[in-house]
């Protein structure tokens, strides 16, 4: 990849295709094309195709998807997976039609078994079932992570995925259920705290394991992965750390400055009960994440504050 090489980043509005694009424009990339999805539908082959048949740029980067947490990808399987699957075919198909040398597709760690070993290497894919609540979503993402392999292999275009751990921070989801749990706990804490509740309620059990990778990271990571001559096929991008829900409800509490009870909902389903990722592979080609937990939630949670104030945080 040159400074001038032309860099299609689908999904530019969500979190980690904005967070890629800023990531790109600071480190000197001028030829960068974005389009809304309005104007094309990801989900429609036809348009989908001409697009890049016109545009024909030089790398892709595929950050678009619907995504959800938990309740949503439980609650709309079907539309999690057909989506999913429909726009990474069209993304990839049509980069392969458009002459696109170099695509990064990014996936996600629910690709992998429930029980797998942890910390989870990229080699347990695929050796044992998966979580029920992503089920669809994980179908989708391993299909497209696979398209892609076999596409490098069948005719030598460099396509290649990366499954980041949870993610969250600048442009992130705060809908109050179909978010994740970062986003979603921030904005219940803050408005229980405005509203001085002395109790706020949390999913689950509180003991589910998850490690949080700040957006930022992650747009580093993808930029270091481009930069890769012979990228792996797929790599995790992780931070190697992760905590309970219960600490990270408790941290995002004082983060906030609540108070009062933590409630947990045993209603609510926990998930996967750890899914850690195994980022040796990554580490060993020279990447690592520098945003600790502490750090990211603080300037989310900054940022969630003044995006309420001036009306641009995704409600
Ligand atoms: N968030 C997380 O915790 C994690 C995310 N990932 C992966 O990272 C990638 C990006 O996720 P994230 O940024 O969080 O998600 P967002 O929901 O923030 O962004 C998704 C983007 O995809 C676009 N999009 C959705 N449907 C279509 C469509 N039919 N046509 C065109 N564009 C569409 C959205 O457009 P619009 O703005 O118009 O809605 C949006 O810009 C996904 O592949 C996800 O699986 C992986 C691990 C964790
Ligand atoms: C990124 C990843 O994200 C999803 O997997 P998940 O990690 O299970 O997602 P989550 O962030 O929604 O929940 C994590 C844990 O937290 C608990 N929890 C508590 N309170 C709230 C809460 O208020 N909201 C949410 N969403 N969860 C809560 C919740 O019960 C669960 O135990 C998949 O979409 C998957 O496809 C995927 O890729």
């Amino acid at each position: 990849m040159t400074p001038d090489s032309k860099i299609f980043v689908a999904g530019h509005r969500g979190m980690v295709g904005s967070g890629v694009v800023r990531k790109l424009k600071a480190a000197g990339f001028t030829n960068i094309i974005t389009v809304r999805r309005t104007e094309v539908d990801l989900t429609r082959e036809e348009p989908t195709l001409e697009f890049l048949m016109d545009q024909r740029p030089d790398v892709v980067v595929n950050s678009a998807a619907k995504v959800g947490g938990i309740y949503a990808n439980n609650t709309y399987p079907a539309e999690f997976l057909h989506e999913n699957l429909a726009m990474g075919l069209n993304l990839v198909h049509g980069s392969y039609k458009a002459g696109v040398g170099r695509l990064l597709n990014l996936g996600s760690t629910c690709i992998y078994p429930r029980e797998a070993p942890q910390p989870i290497p990229e080699d347990s894919l695929l050796t044992s079932p998966l979580e029920k609540t992503n089920e669809a979503y994980a179908l989708a993402k391993i299909a497209i992570l696979k398209l892609c392999q076999y596409y490098r292999k069948q005719y030598g275009v460099l396509f290649h995925s990366a499954m980041p751990t949870n993610l969250y921070g600048t442009g992130d989801n705060y809908h109050p259920e179909n978010s994740h749990v970062l986003p979603g706990l921030i904005r219940r804490f803050h408005e229980a705290a405005e509203a001085k509740k002395s109790e706020v309620v949390v999913w689950g059990t509180g003991t589910p394991l998850r490690e949080f990778l700040h957006v930022d990271d992650l747009a580093e990571a993808v930029l270091h992965l481009l930069s890769l001559e012979n990228p792996p096929d797929w790599v995790n991008v992780g931070t190697g750390v992760d905590c309970s829900i219960r600490e990270l409800a408790e941290t995002i509490a004082s983060v906030v400055g609540f108070q009062g009870e933590l409630v947990f909902d045993p209603s609510k389903p926990d998930g996967t009960p750890r899914k850690l990722t195994d980022i040796s592979r990554i580490r060993e080609t020279g990447w690592d994440a520098k945003i600790s937990l502490k750090e990211g939630l603080e300037r989310t949670y900054r940022e969630f504050c003044e995006g309420l104030a001036d009306g641009s945080v995704r409600l």
